[in-house]
This record gives structure tokens, C-alpha cells and sequence, in this order.
């Protein structure tokens, strides 16, 4: 393969992105209870979930009118003529605090009423207690009302510190719109709202088939040149944090295995392999699902990928197949440059981009100048690049010490302490 039949990365990142999207656009919606979805926030799991379809109050909010303030409720009228000079004297009628419904205001009487609490019926406006004389309720902070006379020396304006029902959402309209993120805020909104169900977003599945005959899932005895599997876990992880659920299964080189596991996948909304797409004598994913694009892409690592179609499942669906090099560094480089941005688009769960910035380099060092060279680093706290390995895409353990990926562009064959580089922040 030639530097000029190798695709771009930002070429076949597009075409990532216009075969996959699309694929997760269509996934249907799913119903689940607010309940449900606060256990999970219990233990811990984010919400990685936009709503599907708009969520309308049950009840609205505020339900009911409500004072702002600890004060007396009153008729504005009362109290029009209150002046320094002239104070409206009142007296006072039954107390209202939080969680009690009153009855109607007596005209002439002003009622203490809590912050929260209903204003009574009849009632029009909210004074505050420091503007009342006396200034308190007499006994004290939980103690109760003792006052039995009121003087206001100022009129008050109807709906002074009255929270109108409806006046956040109104029963009926919507609480939380299609495709907002649930969070914090949209989850009490729903409780306050009265909402009990809700149609979100399904996370798309995605079935992680590493390829391998010397693969050796977690958990089993390690042979003569076996060598465990990497790429199920760190994908696993890396699929999780944009909102993905996964299946990872290890497969052998052999095409019977392969395809027996697509055959009971049928509910997967994407294939991503890794392993088997490069030049050697048992590439099970090139030489078995053959009916998709491999070949090179412009990168190091990376640079052998596979994309298309395959059918899954006994009802024979066809969903993208992306195939990534088994190296388990360009496994994960891939995963941030092709996949990483469609599906963080397609949830919502995290920004599809990640943080990006240009920093001088602490080190001079050489790149493949056909190709984009993406090498791993650290960001000292001098704000330098310092690279963390080798260009080597076996080195696992130097990418987990990495801070950031230092992307030297094509057409660069060499770089100097102190030249600035365009670096992607990862944790
Ligand atoms: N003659 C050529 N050989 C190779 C080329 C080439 O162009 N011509 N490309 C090289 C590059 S670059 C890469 S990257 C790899 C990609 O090869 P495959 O995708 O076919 O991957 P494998 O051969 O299956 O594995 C490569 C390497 O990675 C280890 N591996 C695979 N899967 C896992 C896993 N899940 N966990 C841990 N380690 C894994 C595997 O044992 C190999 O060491 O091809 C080069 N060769
Ligand atoms: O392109 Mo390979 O991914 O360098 O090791």
C-alpha cells in the first residue's frame, strides 16, 4: 500500500460518521419510569440518556399560589392608603404555614403566611415580615405566631411576592423538551411535575468482537504466546463513556466463529472489531466479511481499517461494521478519531469533541511525513508537551500514562523542542 491510495483520516472519519449516524437515527426509543432511572442515578451511573419525546407536566408548577416570603398574606386594597403617617392596622387571622391549606382571608385581617405556604383565597399580596411592625412573628424562629396585630405603613402592590401556579409550567406543557440530556435539573422537574414515565434515547449496543486465536478473555490461565485481551476492555470502557451499551465477545481466527457470534447478535445497532484487517495470513475480519471496504488510512497508528455493512442476527439486519487494526494503541487511536465523535454525537452523554489546544513540544521528534502521526504525551506544568513512549502501537501502558495525543500532521517529517503541536486532551 502506497502513500497515495491511503485514505485521509478526515476522509474515512466522514465516512464513519455518514454510514454509522444514520444507523443509530433509526434506533427506536425506549420507555422507562423515573423511578427506574433514579435507581441507577443511586448507584452511581450517570444518566446518559436524552428524552426522546417531550415530557409534559402532570401537575404544574408552582401548583398552587404561593408566597415567596415569610410575611403576612393580605388584600392589596386593605392597604392602600398606608403611609408612616397613617399605618393600616390589621388583625391577625390563622397562620399559614408550609403544607397547610387555608381557608378564604378574612377582609380586613392579614394572614401570616410562610414562604411556600398557599396564599390564602382572597388574599392578593405578600408583605414581608421585616416590613410588617412588629417585625416578627412574636415568639420566635419555630415558634410559632403570637402576634395578634398587624400594622403595614406602606401599600403594597397586588402580587408582591405571590407565586403564581403555573407560573414555572403549566399542566399540560412541557417540563423537559426532546433531545435534552437528563440531569440533575430534569429529573427534579419531572418528580416536581408529577411525571412517572418517560420515552428516552436507547443506547446504542455495540458488540466488541476482539479477533484473535491468541487472545485470552479476563479471568482464564495464559498459555505459551497467548496474550490477553486489551482491546475488549479498554473499548468496553471507552464505549460506556459516551453512553454505549456493550457486548464484548473475544473470537478466534476462524470464519465459522465469527460469523456464528454476528448470527446471535441481532440486537446490535453497530459491529466494531478489532484485529485481522492487516497483511497476514489469517485476517478472519477481512478475509470473512468481505464485502466491506479495507484498507489504509494516512495515520500511525491505525493505519489498516475496515468499514461496511453486516448482517446480524437470525432476522438478518444489516448494521455498520467497523473494523479497527488489533494493536490495542491503534485500536484506541482509531476509537478517538473515527468512532468517539459519532457516538458522543448520537447520545448527547459527552462532548463529541474533545478538548483540543496547541503546546509547544519539551522534545524535538520524527513522524512518517505521509502520514498523520498521532503520539501520546503529557502535559508538564510548564505547559510543554513531553511524549510518553514510543510511536511503537504496542505500547498499552504508556497510553494509560498519557494526558494527551499529540497529532503531527502529515507532511511533517521532523519537529523541535519548542514546536507547537495541536494535542487532544484524554483525561
Ligand atoms: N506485512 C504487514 N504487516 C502488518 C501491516 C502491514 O501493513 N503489512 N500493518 C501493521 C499494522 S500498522 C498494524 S496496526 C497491524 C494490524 O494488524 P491486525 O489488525 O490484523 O491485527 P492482528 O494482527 O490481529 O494483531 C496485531 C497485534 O495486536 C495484538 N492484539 C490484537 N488484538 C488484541 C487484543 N484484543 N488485545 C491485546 N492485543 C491484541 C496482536 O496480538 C498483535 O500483536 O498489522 C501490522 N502488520
Ligand atoms: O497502523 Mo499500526 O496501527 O501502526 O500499528
Amino acid at each position: 500500500m502506497t502513500g497515495t491510495d491511503r485514505r485521509s483520516p478526515a476522509e474515512h472519519a466522514a465516512r464513519v460518521e455518514a454510514l454509522v449516524a444514520p444507523a443509530l437515527a433509526a434506533r427506536p426509543a425506549e420507555r422507562v419510569t423515573v423511578a427506574a432511572l433514579l435507581a441507577a442515578a443511586a448507584t452511581g451511573a450517570t444518566l446518559p440518556r436524552r428524552l426522546a419525546a417531550d415530557a409534559r407536566a402532570v401537575v404544574a408548577l408552582p401548583g398552587f399560589d404561593n408566597s415567596q416570603m415569610d410575611g403576612y398574606a393580605v388584600r392589596a386594597a386593605d392597604l392602600a392608603a398606608a403611609s408612616p403617617a397613617a399605618p393600616v392596622r390589621q388583625a391577625v387571622g390563622p397562620a399559614v404555614p408550609a403544607g397547610v391549606a387555608p381557608g378564604p382571608l378574612v377582609p380586613g385581617t392579614a394572614a401570616p403566611v410562610m414562604t411556600g405556604a398557599p396564599v390564602p383565597p382572597g388574599a392578593d399580596a405578600v408583605v414581608r415580615i421585616e416590613d410588617a411592625d412588629p417585625p416578627t412573628f412574636g415568639a420566635g424562629p419555630g415558634g410559632g405566631v403570637t402576634v395578634t396585630a398587624v400594622a403595614f405603613a406602606a401599600p403594597v402592590a397586588p402580587g408582591t411576592f405571590v407565586r403564581v401556579a403555573g407560573s414555572d409550567v403549566a399542566a399540560g406543557d412541557v417540563v423537559v423538551a426532546a433531545g435534552t440530556p437528563l440531569g440533575a435539573a430534569q429529573a427534579g422537574a419531572l418528580a416536581a411535575s408529577g411525571v412517572a414515565e418517560v420515552l428516552v434515547e436507547r443506547p446504542p449496543h455495540v458488540l466488541v468482537l476482539s479477533t484473535g486465536t491468541e487472545l485470552v478473555p479476563a479471568g482464564r490461565p495464559l498459555g505459551p504466546a497467548q496474550v490477553r485481551d486489551a482491546n475488549g476492555a479498554a473499548l468496553t470502557v471507552g464505549l460506556g463513556q459516551v453512553g454505549c451499551r456493550v457486548t464484548a465477545r473475544v473470537v478466534p481466527d476462524d470464519p465459522a466463529a465469527l460469523l456464528g457470534v454476528l448470527a446471535e447478535a441481532g440486537d446490535a445497532d453497530v459491529v466494531l472489531t478489532t484485529g485481522g484487517v492487516s497483511a497476514g495470513a489469517y485476517e478472519v475480519v477481512r478475509g470473512t466479511l468481505d464485502d466491506a471496504w479495507f484498507g489504509g488510512v494516512a495515520m500511525q497508528p491505525g493505519g489498516p481499517q475496515g468499514l461496511g455493512l453486516v448482517t446480524v442476527g437470525d432476522a438478518r439486519r444489516v448494521v455498520p461494521l467497523v473494523a479497527f487494526p488489533g494493536n490495542p494503541v491503534s485500536a484506541l487511536v482509531s476509537f478517538e478519531l473515527f468512532l468517539r465523535p459519532v457516538l458522543a454525537r448520537a447520545t448527547g452523554v459527552a462532548p463529541a469533541a474533545r478538548p483540543a489546544r496547541r503546546a509547544p513540544l519539551a522534545e524535538p521528534l520524527d513522524s512518517p511525513p505521509a502520514l498523520l502521526q498521532v503520539r501520546r504525551g503529557r502535559l508538564d506544568a510548564d505547559g510543554r508537551v513531553r511524549l510518553v513512549g514510543g510511536p511503537g502501537s504496542h505500547l498499552l501502558a504508556h497510553l494509560a500514562a498519557a494526558t494527551v495525543l499529540v497529532h503531527v500532521p502529515a507532511g511533517v517529517a521532523r519537529l523541535e523542542a519548542g514546536d507547537v503541536v495541536d494535542i487532544w486532551e484524554i483525561s
